[in-house]
């Protein structure tokens, strides 16, 4: 094959793989989970539908949802050692950082770690969808000179996570938000994050490996650490007033704003930030801070008028995680929480239907130098 051909930076609009898995079908505005539209999916039926959805191929019926739920709760408590290993890290390790270390050090625990099959791989995938919760919220405690919180097994999924961030239980519209957070965020076709587990997953290496390297990817901001550069934006800003003020500085300084524009969606609204958009309105009015709603309205109006750019999930996703009282480093963990279904979903179809992924590059550099005979 000729090694000039079809170059295009970035890998942008490749098909890197074959999936049964997702596909954002952007024309017909439909992000399309295994047959299912997402947006549809969010609004009828909860988190563990999607997880069992995307690792079994088909919605569980009422007694499959409750032995998931069963099969996760067995599994929630992570090992001593991995706290302690979190107890040891500098106090301002970044929480993705902490993140990917917790994820790493469990792999060592796993018995059926080696195991590539998709039966071993799909429990690989249950033990991390109820440990990595425990990690992300613990690690930030630890950091914060706090005790760990225990999970708490009479909570769904969802609650207890949010319960063992904040210590609190939340109410059932909050949980209801975070809830349907975490199935917007639960998978979305080759992202960065996702194509870096596949592309580690395709030389045979581990869930574990492929997660850890997920996790590295999701750390930078141009991906999911937009959420949390969102929140600061927003609270930099403190009011509707400065709003658009600052975002003029920011555009006249060159400089991005954060949760706005997408390599897939473009010039389109993410259908998932219209549905994350519904979310924070409903918990704004609840919580009397419609201020917050309005000051994501005029910066959504400012990026339309001012670059023809729309928010993508990260926008709106930020707000709705402010009012829920989580903590802004968190918001990047708990994107890679809901996100570790559908990676690990993509590594078992990995594992199965494996090619090595080996690209080839461009060569720019010098040729024909010779070194000097000493
Ligand atoms: C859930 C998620 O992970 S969604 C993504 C979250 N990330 C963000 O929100 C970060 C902000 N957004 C961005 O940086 C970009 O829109 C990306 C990285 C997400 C996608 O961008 P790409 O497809 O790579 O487009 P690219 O970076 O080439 O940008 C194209 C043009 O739009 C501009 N642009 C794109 N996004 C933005 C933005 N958020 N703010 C200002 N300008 C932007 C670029 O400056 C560029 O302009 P130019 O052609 O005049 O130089
Ligand atoms: O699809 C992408 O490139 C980024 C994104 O929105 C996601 O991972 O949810």
């Amino acid at each position: 094959m000729p090694i000039e051909q079809d170059y295009r930076p970035g890998l942008e609009g490749v098909i890197a793989s074959e999936t049964s898995l997702s596909f954002l079908d952007v024309d017909a505005e439909e992000i399309v989970i295994r047959g299912y539209d997402l947006i549809e999916l969010a609004t009828k039926v909860s988190y563990l539908d999607i997880v069992g959805l995307l690792l079994d191929g088909k919605l569980p019926n009422e007694a499959e949802r409750e032995s998931l739920e069963k099969d996760l709760k067995a599994e929630y408590d992570i090992p001593e050692a991995v706290i302690s290993i979190l107890k040891a890290l500098p106090k301002d390790t970044h929480a993705m950082d902490a993140l990917r270390t917790g994820i790493s050090a469990l792999a060592g625990f796993d018995k059926e770690l080696e195991d590539r099959s998709r039966e071993a791989n799909r429990r690989k995938a249950i033990r991390l969808l109820a440990k990595v919760p425990a990690i992300v919220a613990n690690s930030y405690h630890i950091k914060m000179g706090k005790s760990p919180i225990e999970p708490r097994k009479d909570l769904s999924y969802s609650a207890n996570f949010l319960y063992m961030i904040t210590g609190r239980v939340p109410s059932e519209s909050e949980a209801k938000a975070f809830d349907q957070s975490l199935m917007v965020y639960s998978e979305h076709e080759m992202p960065n994050s996702t194509f870096a587990a596949r592309v580690i997953a395709s030389t045979q290496s581990d869930l574990y490996g492929a997660l850890t390297g997920s996790v590295a990817s999701l750390k930078g901001t141009l991906h999911g650490g937009a959420n949390e550069a969102v929140m600061k934006m927003l609270l930099e800003a403190g009011d509707q007033s400065q709003i658009e003020p600052l975002i003029m500085k920011k555009l006249k300084n060159k400089e991005r704003i954060m949760g706005f524009g997408h390599r897939v969606y473009m010039k389109k609204m993410d259908p998932r930030a219209q549905l994350m958009k519904q979310a924070l309105l409903k918990l704004a009015d609840e919580k009397g801070r419609h201020d917050l709603y309005e000051m994501c309205e005029i910066g959504e109006d400012v990026m339309r008028r001012e670059k023809g750019l729309y928010p993508n999930l990260d926008y709106y996703a930020a707000p709705v995680y402010y009012l829920l009282d989580i903590p802004i480093d968190l918001y990047t963990p708990v994107f890679l929480a809901a996100r570790t279904v559908g990676i690990s979903a993509h590594v078992i179809e990995q594992h199965e239907n494996n090619r090595l992924f080996r690209p080839r590059i461009r060569y720019m550099g010098p040729r024909n130098l010779h070194p000097r005979r000493s």
